[in-house]
């Protein structure tokens, strides 16, 4: 059975801003939830923050992605869950192409990827477990699309936030993101002056608070 349901609202423009001025890692430092642990970039440097589109498929029918990646929109990521099959792929170089040509920000998919050499050409940013020759077939089995999945040990909803980087994605709800940006800039900021301290032999423990622990 196939369910598609409606295209997302998309998130607003300052947030993407926002979110695109920091890192992914520093939202690390702060919670331990929403994130794809195990995906690895196509390329680095990357940064992309965009709109999830969700699509859920069983482990060898990719007939899911192939329809959703024609719904994309600008500013859309591609967010893919295999039903645990981390093995075959189902994004290779036509898949990344359509993405790119209809302004996907980027994908993440919790399954291999492939055509390599030739998404990398398209210059279009992809987040996954890696790479694979063994593709998935556009069998018409089942899959959904716009519904809530499961990619890396996140939950990810139709509309989250897709916040990516060199160092991986994370996924946030439209309400956890506002605001958020300013906060993670500000964290990055106050480095500037431990940098300039460590610099002039100040200590990284004293900065981090990790010197309060020292026996
Ligand atoms: O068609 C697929 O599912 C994967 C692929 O090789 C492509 O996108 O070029
Ligand atoms: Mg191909």
């Amino acid at each position: 059975m196939f369910t598609i349901n409606d295209m997302p609202r998309q998130i607003d423009d300052h947030i993407i801003d926002e979110l695109g001025r920091t890192c992914v890692s520093t939202l690390g430092h702060l919670r331990d939830h929403g994130f794809a642990l195990g995906l690895q970039p196509n390329r680095r440097p990357l940064k992309f923050v965009g709109t999830a589109v969700t699509v859920r498929i069983p482990h060898l029918d990719s007939t899911a992605v192939h329809i959703a990646v024609d719904m994309l929109r600008p500013g859309d990521v591609l967010v893919v869950d295999q039903s645990g099959d981390q093995q075959r792929s189902c994004f290779g170089g036509l898949v990344s192409y359509t993405a790119k040509a209809r302004g996907a920000a980027g994908a993440v998919i919790d399954g291999a990827v492939n055509d390599y050499d030739e998404t990398l050409a398209y210059d279009f940013p992809v987040i996954s477990r890696g790479f694979s020759p063994l593709t998935t077939r556009i069998g018409g089995i089942e899959g959904a699309i716009n519904v809530p999945v499961s990619v890396a040990g996140a939950v990810v909803r139709p509309g989250d936030v897709v916040f990516a980087d060199s160092d991986g994605a994370a996924f946030l709800t439209p309400e956890e993101a506002v605001g958020l940006g300013d906060l993670l800039k500000s964290k990055e900021d106050a480095e500037i002056p431990a940098r300039e301290k460590i610099s002039a032999g100040g200590l990284l423990a004293e900065f981090s608070g990790a010197a309060k622990h020292l026996p």
